[in-house]
């Protein structure tokens, strides 16, 4: 999987890579360049527009002059603007400066009127992971103004501004794309910096996984080609035992949707068996809507080892009897997926936490988490209170949002790639729940199951909003979760 890099260690991983490699720093920066532009020749979008490159004094305004070779090479019109005297730029800047061929416009930001055509494309390479303090100066003014352009814009590595680990403080560039080098910086994936990334693409440098790990912080990305290798294989004789028997635990009245929810996502993630145990009065909904699941009774729950995974909390609603609650957080000695008021009734009743199973999975959205843990102000503390909590209480935490992150008992953290702004509805939390917990019932390792489900329930949310888009609700995801596993070559 590939590991998230600290930016301050950025240059060290480069130096040790040419090293081992026996290249030259000019080479690792012109693999980057070219696979910048063969993702900008694969977009219809940017087809012959002209294109202006900003090109800062280090290594990002390096790469944007190697870009602008290679894409005067395909013919298209390029203009080129540099913040600095040449002789002042980084050393691999100035070899590509030289290597310009004279179809390259270049103008000093002193002397650039700012006409950008609508049609264009401007490219940021203003600055990259060596920002080191707030943008001023020139450097502001010009960003400032390029965020008032309408055209579409791409950042080379990370929007301009936007420091590789923390919070921007200030202006940055407001990018449509931005095309990250080898791994997404860690800051790419903050909420807070949502509006200036745009569309976040990994592009390759080649640098293998095996080697980054060297340099990694515990912080990974989830990516579709790590899913295969996570998933177990089923045959011709496997049977329905072996695709697990699970109990889903929620559906107080008015809220059984949200059991119909997980259950039928459970069921379609591939479970065997799937019990619900609701309020009494809602049964016979659960059976109409989903005639598949079993409808637990509580005499069944004496005996909660014959299940192979238990999730509680979709629809559960808070007035549940806690010592039932206790009970069973004590006698199910296997991981359990708690979501919803699950977990708004740990957060009510902390002294529950101590008796959840190690190992057990919290899936809270960023509310129930501050419910949880108390409230943060950014992005930055959210996660190192989400890796507190993992590690002291021996769970894994899904903080679900955007770039959902898995925090775990190792303090190592996954980042998730798949979904998009269109599962932000109701009941799309009931579906995860219901995915993770029919993992975890195929005998998916917890961290496995967390993953898969993750990723999974965000691929199926592309699949259904691709004719959706505003319009995706819960189920057109559950639909989707087949599709899924064609899409990913899973049998
Ligand atoms: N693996 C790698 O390390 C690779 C890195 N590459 C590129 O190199 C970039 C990093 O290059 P650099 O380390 O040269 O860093 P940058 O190009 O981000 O800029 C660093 C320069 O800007 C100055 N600076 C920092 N903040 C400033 C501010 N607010 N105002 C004015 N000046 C400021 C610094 O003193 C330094 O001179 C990456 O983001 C990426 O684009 C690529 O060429 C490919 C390989
Ligand atoms: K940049």
């Amino acid at each position: 999987m590939l590991s998230i890099i600290p930016g301050n260690k950025v240059s060290e991983l480069d130096s040790s890579y040419i090293l081992d490699q026996g290249i030259t720093s000019w080479d690792l920066m012109e693999r980057a360049a070219i696979s910048f532009c063969s993702w900008f020749k694969g977009r219809k979008n940017f087809e012959d527009k002209p294109v202006f490159i900003f090109s800062g004094p280090g290594n990002n305004g390096g790469d944007g002059v190697a870009i602008a070779r290679i894409l005067a090479a395909f013919h298209l019109e390029v203009n080129l603007i540099v913040f600095d005297a040449i002789d002042h730029c980084s050393k691999d800047f100035q070899i590509n400066y030289k290597k310009l061929p004279s179809t390259v416009k270049v103008f000093k930001i002193e002397d650039f009127d700012f006409r950008i055509d609508v049609h264009a494309v401007i490219i940021d390479g203003i600055f990259g992971v060596g920002i080191n303090r707030p943008l001023e100066g020139k450097f502001k003014e010009a960003i400032d103004r390029l965020n008032t352009f309408d055209c579409q814009k791409i950042a080379i590595d990370i929007p301009s501004g936007i420091p590789a680990d923390g919070l921007l403080q200030g202006s940055a560039f407001r990018a449509d794309y931005t095309v990250t080098f080898q791994f997404p910086k860690l800051s790419l994936l903050f909420p807070e910096h949502g509006e200036y990334t745009g569309e976040i693409f990994v592009a390759d440098i080649g640098i293998q996984d095996n080697f980054l790990e060297k340099f990694a912080s515990g912080k990974y990305f989830i990516q579709q080609r790590d899913m295969r290798p996570l998933h177990k294989t089923f045959h011709k004789f496997s049977h329905k035992g072996d695709f697990g028997k699970v109990l889903l635990i929620g559906g107080s009245k008015g809220k059984v949707g949200a059991m119909v929810l997980a259950s039928t996502a459970a069921l379609r993630t591939g479970s065997g068996l799937v019990h619900g145990f609701i309020d009494e009065s809602e049964r016979i909904i659960l059976q109409t809507a989903a005639p598949e699941v079993m409808v637990a009774f509580k005499e069944e729950l004496e005996n909660l080892a014959k299940f192979d995974a238990i999730g509680i909390g979709p629809g559960w609603g808070l007035n549940v009897d806690l010592k039932f609650y206790e009970s069973l957080l004590k006698n199910y000695k296997k991981p359990i997926v708690i979501d919803a008021d699950g977990i708004n009734l740990l957060a009510s009743h902390p002294d529950l936490i101590q008796n959840i199973p190690q190992g057990s999975i919290l899936t809270p959205h960023i509310k129930e988490f501050e419910r949880l843990t108390g409230n943060v102000s950014n992005h930055v503390e959210r996660l190192q209170k989400a890796k507190d909590f993992a590690v002291e209480y021996g769970l894994f935490l899904v903080l679900k949002g955007a770039y959902t992150s898995i925090s775990c008992p190792d303090g190592k953290q996954f980042f998730n790639s798949s979904g998009n702004q269109y599962m932000a509805t109701a009941g799309s939390g009931d579906v995860l729940t219901g995915m993770i917990t029919s993992f975890l019932g195929q005998g998916y390792t917890p961290l496995n199951a967390t993953i898969c489900g993750v990723f999974h329930h965000g691929l199926a949310g592309e699949l259904a909003s691709f004719e959706n888009k505003r319009g995706t609700i819960a189920s057109d995801i559950i639909k989707c979760i087949p599709k899924t596993y064609l899409e990913l070559g899973i049998d």
